[in-house]
């Protein structure tokens, strides 16, 4: 299997069967280490480009074929107007359509589709970037205007650049520039495994609005806190590496397995339970707690960008109630004056700003401590005093992660 064809394959369980592309990677087994990350790069580059190859696509098709044709289309038209060389695109995109049993005579067409795409000049240049989902769209719209929807949009578009978080004094020779708020971020197609200070961990992949939730906490050596909600653990490695003593709790074994790798690569320390935070009660407060909570990730549609077209924001009914019982039982574990983080990688108001103002209206006494981190700018402060990053922030480097965080007393 070629590295399109298995990109094709995930393509159709997405956009078929409403897999994740993380649920799908059951289509690259087989395929070797560079394969696999080509077709993951294909897959999600078509899904960024969608509407657009559909709409250079619609005047070549007198009705859209089967579904894993059109995603042979798709692919291709993407490729092409990305600047991919026409002669191996479209060679083969008709080999990919011969060579499936159902679909086999359709491979004229996709011959002759694809030389009419690959004749066009720049055909996404007039095209704007695909548009969120309504159910997505109209609350940020509602939130934050158009224009600034337009520009999230713009941003998720294009991949995202790699972040790097540094232990706290390493010096090492990496390429890319250090951003305002501390974080380094990676060129494109830097192969990160080969660069300095991997194999000793002196740093890992975060990207810079996640890792400003550590800094809002505040937290000093020796203190002991609670990071709820922490695999695979990117936070767990900041709060370790600021000198805390970490208690880290999370439901999922598996992603707790990846937060104990992180863990030994980077030789930090933190005691990791295994539970659910719903039924679990610690032995002693805490002077610090973050929490992360569980939530839509509709701010990370930069790197998953299958999100969209799988998720339709019915799981909110489920993760709203969720957040708010978390948030009531980690306040509880605080010690007299204690902080506590409490964030969401979403970009909607009712998983931040909004839950917010309920905690607040639940917890007489409690009160937002307004910090803000360095070089985080003034514009990204709520006028509740909470941090709201948006995936257009910093947009010509590449954006952020779309989150929402605030810093509690009580
Ligand atoms: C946003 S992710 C956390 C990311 C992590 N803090 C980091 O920086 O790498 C949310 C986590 O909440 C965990 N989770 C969901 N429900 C939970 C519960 N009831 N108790 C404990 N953990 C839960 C999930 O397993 C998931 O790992």
């Amino acid at each position: 299997m070629t590295a399109r064809a298995a990109a094709v394959r995930m393509l159709d369980a997405v956009l078929d069967e409403g897999l994740l592309l993380s649920q799908a990677e059951g289509g690259l087994v087989g395929l070797a280490p560079g394969d696999r990350a080509r077709a993951q790069r294909l897959a999600m580059q078509v899904l960024r480009h969608l509407e657009q190859a559909d709409r250079v696509l619609k005047p070549f098709l007198r009705k859209p074929p089967v579904l894993t044709v059109l995603n042979i289309l798709r692919l291709g038209t993407v490729e092409l107007a990305l600047g991919e060389a026409a002669h191996g695109v479209v060679n083969e995109a008709v080999s990919l359509v011969r060579n499936d049993r159902h679909n086999g005579a359709l491979s004229g067409l996709v011959n002759a589709v694809l030389r009419k795409v690959a004749a066009l000049e720049a055909p996404f240049a007039k095209l704007p970037p695909q548009r969120l989902p309504y159910w997505l769209r109209k609350p940020l719209v509602d939130a934050w205007g158009r224009e600034a929807v337009s520009a999230m949009e713009a941003v998720q578009a294009r991949p995202a650049p790699v972040d790097l978080t540094l232990k706290p004094g390493w010096t090492g020779d990496l390429p890319g520039a250090a951003l305002p708020t501390g974080s380094w971020r990676l060129p494109a197609g830097v192969q990160i495994s080969a660069l300095p200070g991997y194999d000793d961990g002196a740093w890992w992949v975060q990207d810079a609005a996640a890792a400003l939730a550590v800094p809002l906490l505040q937290v000093q050596p020796g203190a002991r806190v609670l990071d709820l909600c922490a695999a695979p653990g990117g936070k767990t490695l900041q709060l370790a590496a600021a000198g805390a003593q970490v208690t880290a709790l999370d439901i999922s074994g598996p992603r707790l397995a990846r937060l104990a790798e992180n863990l030994a690569r980077t030789g930090l320390q933190a005691e990791v339970i295994a539970a659910d935070a719903l039924h679990w009660q610690p032995e002693a407060p805490f002077d610090a707690i973050l929490l992360d909570a569980p939530c839509s990730a509709t701010g990370t549609i930069r790197r998953h960008p299958d999100l969209p077209f799988v998720k339709d924001g019915s799981e909110l009914a489920d993760l709203l109630p969720l957040q708010a019982a978390l948030l009531d039982r980690a306040l509880g574990w605080l010690k007299p004056g204690g902080r506590l983080v409490y964030c969401t990688c979403s970009l909607l108001p009712e998983e931040g700003e909004a839950q917010l103002e309920a905690a607040l209206a639940r917890h007489p006494g409690l009160a937002v401590q307004r910090v803000q981190p360095e070089g985080v700018a003034p514009e990204w402060i709520t006028p509740a005093g909470a941090l709201r990053l948006r995936p257009d922030y910093w947009a010509a480097q590449g954006g952020m992660d779309g989150f929402f965080m605030v810093c509690l007393t009580r």
